[in-house]
């Protein structure tokens, strides 16, 4: 698959790096536009502009959503002969994407970092694209984790707020729990290691488990136990869960503000 990628710092060489690793795009099928040249995965051609010759299968919108007009002012010509645009810019949503750059067909998306391993989710917003316009993404995306399409816009915006930026939670997560060794008397460095070990671990058994997290959790707590006094802490009327519902709400009013623009 022919690639123009137009912006790929962090999310899009995340992106670039799995699908060079997995074969569905070929290190010299892709052309990437950065406006200063950076370390890329597959040492893949970069430029200031974009190439000359026929457009290609897809175009990939990886810069910030407020450079999205100074970007379609440049691009916009070459990129009207595309037949597929996929952004990845939080907020712009496909009938927005198609003002800025009218030609290809306009797929949003929501990736998250994980996608680097193959492990990462892209949530999909394109309710009006043609039935082949879904199947080359889909074709695109399989490499890069758990694949959700979401027709409706608000599901799309809640889903985004959950995946794109979940990573962020978590690894703020890890250092909590490190921290919370460090208070009970863990030297720094020893907390790190064991709170991202217990993480990775806990994850990794959750996800092959047929136990829902609550079962796994009930299972490490024994009555009595000192699991169980720390879970009741957690469990508190103001504990994590009213936590994590403020943090995605807070999240979640952010990506409005930016899908208006
Ligand atoms: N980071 C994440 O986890 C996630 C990010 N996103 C979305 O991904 C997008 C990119 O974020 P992120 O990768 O973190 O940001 P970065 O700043 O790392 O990447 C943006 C890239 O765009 C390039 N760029 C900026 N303006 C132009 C232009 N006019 N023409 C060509 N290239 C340009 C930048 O190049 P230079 O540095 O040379 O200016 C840079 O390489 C955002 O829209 C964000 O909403 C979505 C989900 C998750
Ligand atoms: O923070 C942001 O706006 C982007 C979108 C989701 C993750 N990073």
């Amino acid at each position: 698959m022919r690639l123009w990628m137009i912006g790929c710092g962090n999310m899009a060489s995340a992106m670039l790096r799995r699908w060079l690793e997995s074969g569905v795009v070929a290190a010299t099928d892709v052309d990437v536009v950065n406006r200063h040249d950076r370390a890329l995965p597959g040492d893949v051609r970069q430029a200031r502009t974009l190439p000359d010759g026929p457009a290609p299968d897809v175009v990939v919108l990886g810069i910030k959503p407020q450079q999205l007009d100074e970007a379609a002012a440049v691009h916009r010509e070459r990129v009207r002969a595309a037949p597929l645009l996929v952004s990845m810019l939080a907020g712009p949503d496909p009938a927005r994407l198609s003002t800025a750059f009218p030609g290809p067909v306009a797929i949003q998306t929501m990736p998250n970092l994980p996608v680097e391993l193959g492990r990462g989710v892209v949530a999909i917003h394109a309710p009006d694209a043609p039935v082949e316009a879904r199947a080359t993404v889909d074709r695109l995306m399989a490499p890069l984790g758990l694949v959700e399409w979401f027709d409706d816009a608000a599901r799309f915006a809640a889903a985004g707020a959950l995946s794109g930026c979940g990573p962020a939670f978590l690894f703020r997560f890890v250092d909590a729990l490190a921290a919370g060794g460090v208070a009970i008397g863990l030297d720094p460095a020893q907390a790190a290691a064991v709170a991202l070990a217990t993480v990775e671990g806990a994850a990794a058994m959750v996800a092959a488990s047929e136990r829902s997290p609550g079962a796994l959790a009930d299972a490490v707590a024994s009555p009595g136990g000192m699991t169980r006094a720390g879970l009741n802490v957690l469990d508190e009327a103001a504990g994590l869960v009213p936590l994590l519902e403020r943090t995605l709400a807070a999240s979640a009013k952010r990506g409005a503000e930016m899908a208006k623009g």
